[in-house]
């Protein structure tokens, strides 16, 4: 089987028939969801009225092409195109054994096979929840899937085709523009891994590892972590692809460079309203975007 991609939350898989984008109502792997974050209730923009109580948690799959060192290994697509939307695992060799077979539904799939971009990727799973973010919600998008399946390559991307963290940045700043007229904003962000049980920031990995403290209001807060203000999602660029080579990283059986770390940026939107009769309080949003550690089978990756 060859392995596939990850996204928010993009889980892996494989193919053998284009399977193109199928949004749904389905079940399992990328995961998006929305939490209010407390305090003063937002107001549910058009976004978050359509986000239905089944809607909160998302689950799309994305499938990476296959690769040359998997093509010199012979190694063939199993996945196929199957119902609402599903796909179906099937024998590689093409004979019927119903105990090779696997179906698994997703709500939404992301095809393959050919070229997909990550700005694809980001439209049918990530773009809508950046207004509820701004509305004071909290969301978490996470990449899961086997080593080497695409969950970097899923969030952060390339120069060329940005993946989530920089589009969903970009996306951030327009609706603050949008806005800005009634609305003062602040945007943070920190970038930090956790490997076995420790917390390294990644933006600053020479303070070591960092404690988890509670404070005065009972909220749980990483000890020293820098937070960056930013205004717009460029000059953040070189920061996350900076603070991703940072990332503890260690050769397996199954990839040479493989993340062993979950890698977590989180963006903190503050919103106050301008209008003096207003006696409101500020509005926080967080959006949390998880690069999981690669998960396989520990025969495969031998460690
Ligand atoms: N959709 C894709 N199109 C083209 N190349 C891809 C795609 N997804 C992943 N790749 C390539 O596959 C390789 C592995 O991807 P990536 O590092 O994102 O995997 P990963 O799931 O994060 O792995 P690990 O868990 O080991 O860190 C990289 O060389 C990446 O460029």
């Amino acid at each position: 089987m060859s392995p596939a991609a990850g996204g928010s939350q993009v889980a892996p898989g494989c193919g053998s028939e284009p399977l193109s984008l199928q949004p749904a109502g389905g079940g399992s792997p990328f995961r998006a969801g929305h939490r209010h974050a407390g305090g003063l209730a937002p107001s549910p923009s058009s976004a978050m009225k359509d986000l239905s109580v089944e809607q909160q948690l998302t689950v799309a799959l994305r499938i990476r092409p296959i690769n040359e060192a998997e093509l010199e290994e012979n190694a063939a697509i199993i996945g196929r195109a199957g119902g609402s939307p599903g796909v179906t695992l099937a024998d590689p060799q093409g004979s019927v054994d119903t105990s090779l077979r696997n179906a698994a539904l997703y709500d939404i799939i992301i095809s393959i096979f050919m070229k997909i971009y990550c700005e694809e990727v980001y439209v049918s799973t990530t773009k809508n929840l950046v207004e509820g973010v701004i509305s004071g919600y909290n969301t978490t998008i996470f990449a899961y899937g086997p080593t080497g399946a695409g969950k970097t390559y899923t969030v952060l991307g390339t120069d060329c085709d940005p993946g989530i963290y920089i589009r969903t940045l970009n996306d951030l700043f327009k609706a603050i523009e949008a806005t800005s007229d009634n609305m003062d904003y602040t945007v943070s962000m920190s970038y930090l891994e956790i490997y076995n049980k420790v917390i390294r920031d990644l933006l600053n990995p020479s303070t070591g590892f960092l404690d988890l403290r509670e404070d005065a209001r009972g909220s749980i807060q990483i000890a020293g972590i820098t937070e960056v203000s930013t205004t717009n999602a460029q000059e953040i660029t070189p920061l996350l692809t900076k603070g991703n080579k940072e990332r503890t990283q260690e050769p397996t059986a199954a990839s040479k460079s493989s993340s062993r770390s979950r890698a977590v940026l989180q963006v903190t939107v503050k919103q106050k309203c301008r209008a003096k009769n207003i006696k409101e309080a500020v509005r926080v949003g967080k959006l949390f975007t998880v690069d999981l550690a690669g998960f396989e089978r520990a025969p495969q990756t031998q460690n």
